[in-house]
């Protein structure tokens, strides 16, 4: 069997499934096919097309009420994180990196919902989406529609996160390479029709090898590229000793932690295989960005000040405000 799309799986990362998914989503020429020849959007859903009006409910916006075009068009940068004030606080500093108006207000742009929270600072789009993979792909594809509609041109997808690392400093910044199950396996697995299928979970590598290159010269804090791994759980799926169930041993969760860092992996936190495989099955480039907040090497509370957490949450904001701005000045040098 061969397969012409970008992502090269290693034998044990279920070739087989890679491929027969791969060909279904991926086809060399579909996937490609997912855009427009200017960057807009092309979903592969042509039941989309019979939609009179698209209600993506979750956001609280819909095709006929809203001028979406006109609204979210000119959106190069999505960016998703768990908390709506995380999310409020990175559209602010967007903001201010961009240099946009002082008074320009940041409403909630979906207060038509309570669900999730959405802010705009100029070409950036900032939204919440809750903890874990559910709540998290509900968002996502709901504002992948947004961006079809919106007819946005190529834009870049980030998650900006926290976690907790392996054997590196709390506080430390991971850009993901990859996305692992909780079974150890680059793929993000869904149930579609009674069926599991398997989609991989590799992120865009020049673009977070890019990311991570702009960090060269942060003293402030380390950063990483590496595996990334996605529980479904905050407790006994990562491993943790006090959840209010555990039957496993310390010693069994540290082998399985060693594991994991033997395969690569710096971080754990939960959504970044289906994150990257989302993006992927749309053709967008994307990238994950997360601040640790402990070594699970070392323990499973968390337990630095809420002052210290906050200010710690600012560092994916900085790396992806360095990238973001860098990006927008390339474009200037380059006139276009
Ligand atoms: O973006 P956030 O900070 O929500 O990412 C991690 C993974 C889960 O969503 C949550 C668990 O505490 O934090
Ligand atoms: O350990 C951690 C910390 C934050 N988020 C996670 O998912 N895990």
């Amino acid at each position: 069997m061969s397969c012409d799309c970008d992502y090269v799986l290693e034998k044990h990362d279920v070739q087989a499934q890679h491929y027969s998914t791969c060909s279904a989503l991926f086809g060399a020429t579909e996937k490609k096919g997912l855009r427009n020849p200017d960057g807009t959007l092309r979903l592969n859903n042509k039941h989309l097309e019979s939609l009179k009006v698209d209600v993506l409910y979750h956001l609280g916006l819909d095709t006929a009420n809203y001028d979406i075009p006109a609204q979210f068009g000119d959106v190069k940068f999505v960016c998703l994180g768990g908390t709506k004030h995380r999310m409020r606080e990175f559209a602010k500093y967007m903001a201010s990196v961009l240099g946009l108006p002082k008074e320009m207000k940041l409403d909630n742009l979906t207060k038509h919902s309570q669900r999730y929270a959405m802010y705009k600072a100029g070409p950036v789009l900032s939204v919440s989406h809750g903890i874990g993979i559910p709540s998290m792909a509900t968002a996502l594809q709901e504002v992948i529609k947004l961006m079809h509609y919106a007819k946005a041109k190529d834009p870049i997808f980030f998650r900006l996160g926290t976690c907790g690392g392996l054997g590196i400093p709390a506080g430390s910044v991971v850009v993901s390479a990859w996305g692992l199950n909780g079974t150890l396996e680059k793929t993000y697995d869904v149930p579609v029709l009674g069926k599991m299928r398997r989609m991989p979970s590799y992120l865009d590598e020049r673009l977070s090898q890019e990311v991570h290159h702009l960090t060269k010269d942060i003293k402030d804090f380390n950063t990483y590229i590496a595996g990334t791994m996605a529980a479904d759980d905050f407790y006994r799926g990562q491993a943790r000793l006090d959840g209010p169930f555990c039957d496993y041993t310390e010693s069994d969760k540290m082998a399985f932690l060693r594991t994991l860092a033997d395969m690569g992996v710096k971080n754990i936190e939960m959504e970044a295989n289906a994150f990257a495989a989302i993006t992927a099955e749309a053709g967008l480039r994307s990238g994950v960005v997360c601040v640790t907040f402990l070594d699970r090497l070392q323990g499973d509370q968390v337990t630095p000040s809420k002052q210290t957490l906050t200010e710690w949450q600012q560092r994916p904001m900085v790396v992806l405000g360095q990238f973001i701005a860098k990006y927008f000045e390339t474009r200037v040098q380059n006139g276009n």
